[in-house]
């Protein structure tokens, strides 16, 4: 279940066979740096259209990319359409360059009756010194719900 973007008409937006998945390029566990969990859902790198009028990644933008990573597959679990009902507080713990590579993991935490819990982690590559950082960690509940906004249940 990923989805990946890209934008070709900007050039800090190579199409996904040129962008590597970050974890790929973590250390293994026997070093014991920290490393996503999850499964690669979007990525991408966000240019200059992505940033505010201070010319950095916004906390709405990084929000909005984990929203859309994890509505798609919970979209695909629930055959359908889905509303987002709630996803955590978060706190930013490192910064999004504008030309760095961002990678969006899910992880599958929880399917009840209506609703569906994912995980959601986002990770960027420090341009300057090359270091993976995460920079944020939620989670995201979503509804299933049909054409006319009514919830349904989640299909077994
Ligand atoms: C405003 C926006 O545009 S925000 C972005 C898009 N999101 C939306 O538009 C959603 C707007 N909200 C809604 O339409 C409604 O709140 C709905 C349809 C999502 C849910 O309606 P509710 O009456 O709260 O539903 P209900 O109480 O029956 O709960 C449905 C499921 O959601 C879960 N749920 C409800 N509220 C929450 C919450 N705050 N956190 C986590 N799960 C919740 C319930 O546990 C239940 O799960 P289950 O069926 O698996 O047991």
């Amino acid at each position: 279940m990923s989805i990946f973007s890209s934008n070709n008409s900007n050039k800090q937006n190579p199409a996904p066979s040129e962008l590597e998945d970050i974890s790929s390029e973590y250390p293994s566990s026997e070093d014991q740096e920290p490393a996503p969990s999850g499964e690669l859902s979007l990525r991408l790198i966000p240019g200059r259209q992505d940033t505010n009028i201070h010319g950095g990644i916004s906390g709405g933008w990084v929000a909005a990319r984990m929203d859309e990573a994890a509505e798609s597959v919970a979209s695909k679990i629930a055959h359908g359409r889905v509303a987002n009902v709630s996803m955590d507080s978060m706190v930013f713990m490192s910064p999004i360059r504008v030309g760095a590579a961002v990678c969006v993991y899910t992880t599958l935490e929880d399917i009840g009756k209506s609703s569906i819990k994912i995980n959601v982690e986002m990770w960027t590559r420090n341009l300057g010194d090359g270091e993976r950082r995460k920079v944020v960690d939620a989670t995201f509940v979503y509804v299933a719900i049909d054409e006319q906004g009514r919830i349904r249940n989640v299909p077994r």
